[in-house]
């Protein structure tokens, strides 16, 4: 059982330093995406899963480890990655599993509420009820033991071999199921029926595991509105929807989110209203990008790297050109004008609306106001804004960093242009194999790493469609 009686959630930044956060290393289930399914599933491709966990996973957790619970790890680099040891160290299910409590397996908190009998009996019959089982086997479920029944649930086959629901390859990318929110939970509502599992099973988590028991009346959960209900047809776009990777805790009292593809204006104002009436943060920014596939949810398309820092896709920022230059036809053909995001900010305070003009505009202003920082706001955009690297790379999650402390981030090592960007603007970068190396020889520690990109292997991450931002759900960070 993963439990720490010290254990405290609290999110107040994009930046401050990493303590502990919830993932799901790659499971069986994403060995089995087929192509005809891929799309349906959120793939654009099928992924090689041995290389996608020994090739780049793999690094990630061993990252994390060195950064988060340093003591499970140092010194053991060779001895964890020995053949012999069959990747042990990296199997939620297996002895020598690392079994962390500042890098927290979904799979193990999902094994540990699954032993008691009435939360097993609840989940069974929910799962059931979303996956049309029949009742037989909702009974054999029922009796499996919690290890398997875990691995089951997430990867959809029984002994890794019958599979009798689909899986849920998705859920390596922890931050779209919850967001903490300071001290609160704000679960989600996913627009994609691909990822309604993945809910259904964090929701039992947050509210049956005793890591989070004292937190338990600070789970906010968004409703369906009664309109929804009430519309003819099995149309879904009214639905209300909201997906993590659309919500950004940018300082202690302003959360950004984004209404796209997958979260909703109902969902965007549900969570307002439920945001303000807990007294969670004071100011709330909409960020309504387009519904595009290419940017899913806005961490797609900006994220930060220190307080005055911040990555973004520059086509999508700022009009390519001003309005009375842009010649008659571009009204009609032209999507650009239409593709900017509206950026409306709302206060707690009843204080009336403010309206942003650019991204740039909203995040110098977080930076400024915020984050107070006094120094000049840089922002580093995808492919070093030229087209068509700009597109390219923001595909392949250039944007999508995540912080494990201010100036020290993660991102894919395939994004060349943006990489000079960052290097541009004074960052240096290093390969993720050649730092754990550099960590475990004592040659560097941790504390000394500042202004840098480490660079992730990603061929076959990159094909799920998310980066080191989505494959991750912060559970308490420093303050700045
Ligand atoms: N926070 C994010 N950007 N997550 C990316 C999720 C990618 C995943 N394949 C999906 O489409 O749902």
């Amino acid at each position: 059982m993963i439990n720490d009686k010290d254990f405290k959630i609290n999110v107040t930044s994009e930046i401050g330093r990493l303590r502990a956060l919830l993932i799901h290393s790659p499971d069986s289930g994403l060995g089995k995406v087929v192509p005809s399914k891929a799309q349906d599933w959120l793939f654009e491709d099928i992924i090689h899963l041995d290389t996608m966990r020994k090739g780049e996973y793999d690094y990630y957790v061993k990252l994390l480890m060195y950064f988060l619970d340093e003591q499970k790890i140092n010194g053991r680099l060779a001895e964890i990655d020995s053949p012999e040891n069959s990747r042990s160290f990296y199997k939620p299910d297996n002895e020598n599993f690392h079994a962390s409590n500042k890098v927290i397996e979904f799979q193990s908190l999902l094994t540990d509420i699954l032993a008691d009998d009435e939360t097993r009996l609840k989940l069974v019959a929910s799962v059931c009820a979303i996956e049309s089982c029949n009742y037989r086997l909702q009974e054999q479920l029922t009796n499996t033991n919690p290890v398997e029944l875990a691995k089951i649930f997430i990867s959809g086959s029984v002994n890794d071999d019958k599979m009798i629901f689909a899986p849920i390859p998705n859920l390596i990318f922890s931050r779209d199921i919850g967001i903490i929110i300071n001290d609160h939970v704000l679960i989600n509502k996913p627009a994609k029926k691909a990822r309604t599992r993945e809910t259904l099973l964090a929701r039992y988590i947050f509210f049956n595991h005793p890591l989070f028991a004292a937190f338990r009346d600070k789970i906010i959960e968004i409703p369906e509105m009664e309109q929804y209900f009430l519309r003819p047809g099995e149309d879904n776009d009214e639905r209300t929807t909201l997906e993590g990777g659309d919500v950004m805790v940018v300082s202690a009292d302003h959360v950004i989110i984004g209404c796209s593809e997958r979260t909703s204006a109902s969902g965007a104002n549900e969570a307002i209203k439920l945001l303000f009436a807990n007294k969670v943060v004071k100011k709330v920014t909409i960020v309504k990008i387009p519904h595009k596939r290419d940017y899913m949810h806005i961490d797609t398309i900006f994220t930060q790297v220190k307080r005055n820092v911040w990555v973004l896709l520059g086509s999508l920022a700022i009009a390519k050109a001003a309005v009375n230059e842009i010649e008659p036809i571009s009204w009609f053909v032209d999507k650009r004008l239409k593709d900017r995001p509206e950026i409306i900010q709302f206060f707690s305070d009843q204080e009336p609306p403010r309206h942003f003009k650019s991204l740039e505009e909203l995040l110098d202003d977080i930076s400024k106001h915020d984050l107070k920082s006094t120094e000049p706001t840089k922002f580093i955009y995808s492919g070093n804004n030229t087209f068509p690297f700009d597109a390219r790379e923001q595909w392949t999650d250039s944007c999508n960093l995540l912080a494990l402390k201010e100036g020290v981030v993660l991102g894919y090592d395939r994004n060349d242009k943006t990489l000079e960007a960052f290097k541009a603007n004074g960052f240096k970068s290093i390969k993720v194999s050649k730092l754990l190396q550099q960590l475990e020889n004592k040659k560097i520690t941790i504390d000394d790493l500042q202004n840098i990109l480490i660079l992730m292997p990603s061929s076959e991450l990159s094909r799920a469609r998310g980066g080191f931002h989505c494959m991750s759900m912060p559970l308490l960070r420093d303050e700045i």
